[in-house]
């Protein structure tokens, strides 16, 4: 990391992203606890794009820990890795051998299998509409898909609770509710062996998440996932923010920070289309993984995405609130008022994504 002209190893510990309770939320009975949980996604969002989740009343540290469990057996069995290579299906849902996913150009130093929403007509020739490939570890079918749909259902708890921390009317909501209500979602097992000195990338190198909102369950190592964040005054390389293009480096105010594991909660961060969605109010901010412990890590990262069909734009609740604030300009493009976002069609969006993958020197996060 390059800060002022020097050269900083390592990440500061964080101490200062914010842990949001589920629970009121859930058990809610004179909507109190609903608007402390809206207001703390809605700051939590605008400060970070980055967040814990104690899932504490929805989920418990034994499911989590089973999933971990389940991906450490599959992998360590090359023989049935082999069996469910992603080329075998659409290029996109299956398994990924090490180094196979490239990220700023750069190997990866990850393994990892993806599995995306079942399609109704399934042609195994189309990017992304083939079928998903389950390993046959005893019990990891019937586990994960147990925690696709728990996390389908967060997801869809948290976007009522961001929406309502917008302010969002109830037509506007059942309208934004439209457009996630068939979650075109992402589900990445991933397997981390520790980075060797002559490995040029990283083990996940810096990107920012596309899609909508990310639940990340990751096992215990710690100062593996680092999030970037804005400091003024300290200056270092990065990417260029949503909008800006493919790839070269931008140079932002901030700095690397641990996000480290939390018992019982979940790292959450949002993605691009939230930033679209908020007219750029709300950060999709970078991230990486550096792991350099000797331990094999484990993150099991889903990705609660739009619906496929769904046409992202600036909400008019976020218009509203920013047109009422007469020193509102774009956080980063320094615009006025109004909507700064072009829609966004979410399947041909990540079609181009997923496309990318498989064009020489590109990955998933270019
Ligand atoms: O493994 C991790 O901690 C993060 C992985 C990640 O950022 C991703 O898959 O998008
Ligand atoms: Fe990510």
């Amino acid at each position: 990391m390059v800060a002022n002209g020097l050269l900083l190893n390592s990440a500061p510990q964080l101490s200062s992203l914010p842990v949001i309770h589920i629970a009121p939320y859930l058990a809610d009975h004179n909507g109190h606890g609903r608007l402390s949980t809206s207001a703390a996604l809605h700051a939590a969002c605008k400060e970070f794009g980055f967040f814990y989740l104690d899932l504490t009343g929805f989920a418990t540290p034994e499911e989590t820990e089973e999933l971990g469990r389940l991906a450490r057996e599959f992998f360590a069995l090359p023989s049935e890795e082999e069996k469910i290579r992603v080329g075998l299906q659409d290029n996109a849902r299956g398994y990924q051998r090490l180094k196979e996913n490239v990220t700023n150009g750069k190997a990866d130093n990850h393994e990892g299998i993806d599995f995306y929403k079942p399609v109704s007509n399934p042609d195994k020739t189309k990017v992304l509409w083939g079928e998903n490939q389950w390993p046959s570890v005893p019990g990891f079918r019937e586990k994960y898909e147990k925690w696709i749909e728990k996390m389908k259902e967060l997801g869809l708890i948290v976007m009522e609770a961001m929406a309502v921390g917008l302010g969002v009317t109830s037509e506007e909501w059942e309208e934004l509710r439209r457009n996630v209500d068939d979650s075109f979602w992402v589900l990445r097992v991933i397997g981390y062996p520790p980075l060797t000195n002559d490995h040029e990338g990283l083990s996940c190198g810096a990107h920012r998440d596309y899609g909508c909102l990310t639940f990340l369950w990751a096992d215990e190592t710690e100062g593996a996932l680092q999030v970037f964040l804005q400091q003024p005054g300290l200056v270092v390389k990065t990417l260029p923010p949503y909008g800006g293009g493919l790839a070269d480096e931008a140079v932002e105010e901030g700095t690397w920070v641990n996000a480290d594991p939390i018992k019982g909660c979940l790292v959450c961060n949002i993605g691009e289309m939230w930033e679209v969605w908020s007219n750029g109010l709300y950060k999709s901010t970078l991230h990486r993984v550096i792991h350099r412990g000797s331990n094999y890590r484990v993150s099991v990262p889903f990705f609660f995405e739009p619906n496929f069909d769904a046409l992202i734009k600036p909400l008019n609740a976020v218009l509203r609130m920013q047109a009422e604030d007469s020193n509102f300009l774009h956080p980063r493009e320094r615009k006025r008022v109004g909507p700064n976002y072009e829609p966004v069609q979410y399947g041909e969006f990540l079609r181009k994504k997923v496309g990318n993958n498989f064009d020489l020197g590109k990955g998933k996060y270019d």
